[in-house]
């Protein structure tokens, strides 16, 4: 089952993220808090308005935050390159699913070695969050998605144009911030997504 997740997109409030998430969780697989500019405290409220939201528990991630992840009881957290080591995390998961972002071929095979239960890659496409940086393409997808034996979730600049491709080079998912948060319906957007996705299955 190919997965879509969802990530939060640093200006909206987390009040605001926890609406359009509680209209779109029933065709997402993860919805993320990424949130480099809040407190602990802000990411452990933006937790709870999610989970008084109703969205499971286990569809619920936290960036770079695995105490927040124990502490509310959520299904996952996601590492950045900057995060704290995987492995003596891995050990300590207590069921925990742990993601990590890469950006080669050798982290991720570094990541998938260390315990990673999932990767995404990126930017695949030019997208808002990365002006000016090039994007790494296809290619470089297909290598890292060739390279471990972990899902690889494609993100950066992907809508619904762009999942057969990512899927055809190896994509075991995406992963997108503007194309879902940002559309004039998030709801069709995502169920949209979610279709495409399943066509594929
Ligand atoms: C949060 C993030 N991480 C990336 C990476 O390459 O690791 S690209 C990205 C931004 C994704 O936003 P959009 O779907 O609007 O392009």
């Amino acid at each position: 089952m190919y997965e879509l997740h969802v990530i939060s997109d640093g200006i909206m409030t987390l009040t605001q993220f926890a609406e359009i998430a509680a209209r779109i969780h029933p065709f997402v697989t993860a919805i993320h808090i990424r949130e480099r500019q809040r407190t602990a405290i802000e990411i452990w409220n933006g937790v709870q308005e999610l989970l008084s939201n109703g969205i499971p528990p286990e569809k619920i991630t936290v960036n770079d935050r695995l105490d927040i992840a124990w502490a509310c009881g959520i299904g996952s957290a996601h590492l950045a390159t900057h995060s704290i080591p995987l492995q003596p995390l891995v050990r300590l998961s207590h069921g925990l699913r742990i993601g990590r972002s890469v950006h080669t071929v050798e982290e991720a095979r570094e990541c998938a070695t260390a315990g990673a239960d999932y990767l995404f890659f990126g930017h695949v496409y030019d997208s808002e969050s990365k002006r000016g940086l090039k994007p790494r393409g296809l290619r470089q997808l297909h290598e890292v998605t060739a390279a471990v034996p972990i899902p690889v979730i494609a993100i950066g600049g992907i809508g619904l144009d762009q999942i057969d491709e990512v899927l055809d080079y190896g994509a075991q998912g995406i992963a997108v911030i503007s194309s879902i948060l940002h559309a004039v319906n998030p709801v069709k957007a995502a169920q949209q997504m979610t279709e495409k996705l399943n066509e594929r299955r």
